[in-house]
């Protein structure tokens, strides 16, 4: 896809974030994954635009996890039409990190080239661990970890960045640490992200965007052009919204936490 975009478009894509329509990093057109005789992804359409964020909610088996493996190119598109850029990175619930490789080895994993140490060192500096350089995975923290995690897959500057339940096993304060660190993150490098969450209060707090995702489709979504830090006000009615969607007999998602307003810089 990034072959089709010219110097021209490359350069109104970095300058004019806020068209309608910039070419998108993603593109879905009728997406269908069936396992066996279920289908889990049901005709998706989905365009996700440079530097977009976007959160995915949905219901316990709604595809979410089908979708994202999808897009990080670990699932099976063949004959279908997909686009999703080369350069992506997920981060999961669990950080992954190899217990016998120190900390900086885990994010210079696969790096080529002779400053891999020093970015390895910036990534972590950047998530506020340049000081855990050598330290092994075992003696972190969980939110250390996916610290850890976020610097693994920001070192190479993704264009579309895949977030699947990243701080569900956190606790909320460091949950809520950790949504000001991924905005900065994001701030700062501008890749696309998609997150997926139970967690109404998260899509809030995160998403330009917010789908919900129902038997494979996209039951709503809605835009939050608030800024981040002037959230709190609009939390109730969209979570009612949101939740709305969501709700049903096996719901057992959308854990409602206590709204916390994010600090805004420029957007
Ligand atoms: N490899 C597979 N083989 C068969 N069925 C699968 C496979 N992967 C997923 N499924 C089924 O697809 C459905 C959607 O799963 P998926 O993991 O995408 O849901 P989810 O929305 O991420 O759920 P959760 O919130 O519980 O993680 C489920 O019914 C699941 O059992």
């Amino acid at each position: 896809m990034d072959a089709r975009l010219g110097f021209s478009a490359l350069q109104s894509a970095a300058h004019h974030r806020d068209l309608p329509h910039p070419e998108p990093v993603v593109r879905l057109r009728g997406f269908v994954r069936r396992f066996g005789a279920n289908t889990i992804i049901d005709g998706l359409d989905l365009d996700i635009a440079p530097g977009e964020f976007i959160a995915l909610l949905g219901r316990s088996g709604s595809g979410k996890t089908t979708l994202l493996r999808t897009l990080a190119g670990l699932d099976e598109i063949r004959g279908q039409d997909v686009e999703v850029p080369d350069s992506r990175a997920v981060v999961f619930q669990d950080a992954r990190l190899l217990p016998w490789k120190p900390v900086w080895k885990n994010v210079a994993l696969g790096l080529k080239g002779d400053r891999v140490r020093d970015r390895s060192e910036a990534a972590l500096k950047e998530v506020g661990l340049g000081h855990r350089l050598d330290a092994w995975p075992l003696t972190l923290s969980g939110g250390e970890a996916q610290r850890v995690a976020l610097a693994r897959a920001l070192v190479r500057e993704p264009k579309l960045l895949l977030l699947d339940e990243p701080f569900a096993a956190l606790d909320a304060l460091t949950r809520y640490r950790m949504h000001e660190l991924v905005l900065s993150l994001w701030r700062a490098h501008r890749p696309a992200v998609l997150i997926v969450t139970h967690d109404v209060e998260e899509a809030i707090a995160l998403a330009d965007r917010v789908l919900v995702l129902d038997k494979g489709r996209i039951v709503a979504q809605e835009r939050i052009a608030a800024p981040r830090g002037e959230r709190s006000g609009l939390s109730g009615h969209l979570r009612e919204k949101l939740l709305s969607h969501l709700g049903g007999d096996d719901d057992h998602g959308a854990a409602v936490l206590p709204f916390a307003p994010i600090a805004e810089a420029a957007e």
